[in-house]
Formats: structure tokens, sequence, C-alpha cells
């Protein structure tokens, strides 16, 4: 929870005034969210973009001014959350369920500011099963195909009924245990009937800021900034 929340708000020092500001989800981007909160008290202009429902309701509670994404040429600064980190800032995102509006928004981002744990840094992808969003109709079909590329698949669930997203799909969680190439992968997931996109983010962090859990901030300088 610390390393979450010093992560979180350390991202926050990259905002300036008069920035359109995309936020992430998640329980590390909510330290985000809260910082920008005491800031915007203190005086700092900002309008954002939220990348869930859950993302606009915690702004509207910190006081943060959204303004709808299709109103929106171009955003400033995004800060989002990831659930593993690979040493070349390849990314597995959307344990949430937010990967499709994340990722729509980290594409009309000038910069992407990832924070997380030390616990999401990892050699390879794959440990943290993969996301996949898919369109309801012939979901079965497509499970079937995703598991074609070698994964176990599980249709994610709320309770006892299929998990939804924001966007009114379902979300297949894919065991690979190593994503050795995540580039092609990402491609092979994408092309099949039903696939609307998967939570792999190749070569779209611009920084990753890491909490450690001795109460130390790391600011990684390697990876294929954007
Ligand atoms: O769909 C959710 C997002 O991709 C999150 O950013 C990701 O799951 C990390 O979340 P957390 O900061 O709660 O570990």
């Amino acid at each position: 929870m610390e390393s979450k929340k010093i992560a979180g708000e350390r991202a926050v020092d990259y905002v300036r005034d008069g920035m359109i500001v995309g936020l992430g989800t998640g329980s590390t981007v909510y330290w985000t969210l809260s910082r920008l909160g005491e800031k915007i008290k203190q005086g700092l202009s900002i309008q954002a973009v939220a990348t869930s429902v859950q993302t606009e309701s915690l702004a509207k509670e910190f006081g943060i001014a959204l303004i709808p994404f299709s109103k929106v040429e171009s955003i400033d600064l995004t800060i989002d959350g990831a659930d593993e980190v690979d040493p070349e800032w390849n990314l597995v995102k959307g344990g949430g369920g937010a990967l499709l509006r994340e990722k729509i928004v980290a594409d009309a981002s000038k910069r992407l500011i990832i924070v997380a744990d030390e616990s999401k840094l990892v050699r390879h992808l794959g440990k943290f099963p993969l996301p996949v969003e898919v369109v309801k109709f012939g979901f079965e079909w497509t499970m079937r195909r995703l598991s074609g590329l070698g994964c176990s698949v599980k249709p994610r669930l709320s309770g006892d009924n299929p998990f939804v997203t924001d966007n009114g799909n379902f979300i297949v969680d894919c065991s690979f245990e190593s994503i050795v190439r995540p580039r092609e992968l990402h491609r092979e997931i994408n092309d099949i009937p039903g696939v609307i996109d998967n939570g792999l983010f190749i070569d779209r962090a611009s920084r990753v800021i890491v909490g450690c859990q001795d109460g130390t901030v790391k600011e990684l300088n390697s990876g294929k900034a954007k």
C-alpha cells in the first residue's frame, strides 16, 4: 500500500498548470488522484480525461475537472498503473478491466508515466494472466481461438456473473506463464475475430516510477521511451 502511494504521488510532480492530463485506473493511480486533488486545492489548474467509470467518480470526488475524451485533440501526460513491467518497459495492463480505454488514452498522449510498486517489475511478462477484452457475441469461440495460442483461458467473473467492462464487453484472462515475444503476441491476439484489444502495452511508457518497500522511489531510465 505504502509503495503504491509513494509512486502514485510522485508522478504528480510532472503535472504542470494548463495541462490536459490522462488519468489511469487502479489502486496506485488512486494516490495520484488524491495528490492531484490536493494540488488543485492549492491552485493547480488542469483538465483531465478519465480511463474508466471508477476513475471518473474518484476524480469528481477529488475535485479534478474532467473533459470528455471526444473534446480533446491530444493529451499532454497520462499517469497510469500496470500489472507487470519488463526491463524494456513492455507492460501488462487490465487487471481492473480498463485496458481498452487506457490504451486509447495512452495512444492520444504525448507522454505516459507508469506508476507501480516493486512487485510489478518482472524479467518476462506473463506471470500475471493477460487480460483480453472480447465482444460478447461468440465469446466462447473467441476463447477457444485464444487458447490455440498456447495459454489457458478463463472468463473473468464478477461474483457469479461475467465481468462486464465499461464498454459493455467481456474480459478473458489468458495465462501464458512467460511471454517471450510480446510484440508478436499482441498482434496474434488482436488478429482473432471477437478480440477488441489486449492488455499488452508495447513501447508506450515514457517513464516508470516505482515505489519500493524501503520507502524510496526509483525513476527508471531504461526502456524505449516514446
Ligand atoms: O485495468 C486496470 C489497469 O490496467 C491498472 O492500471 C492495473 O491493473 C494496475 O492496477 P493497480 O495499480 O491497482 O495494481
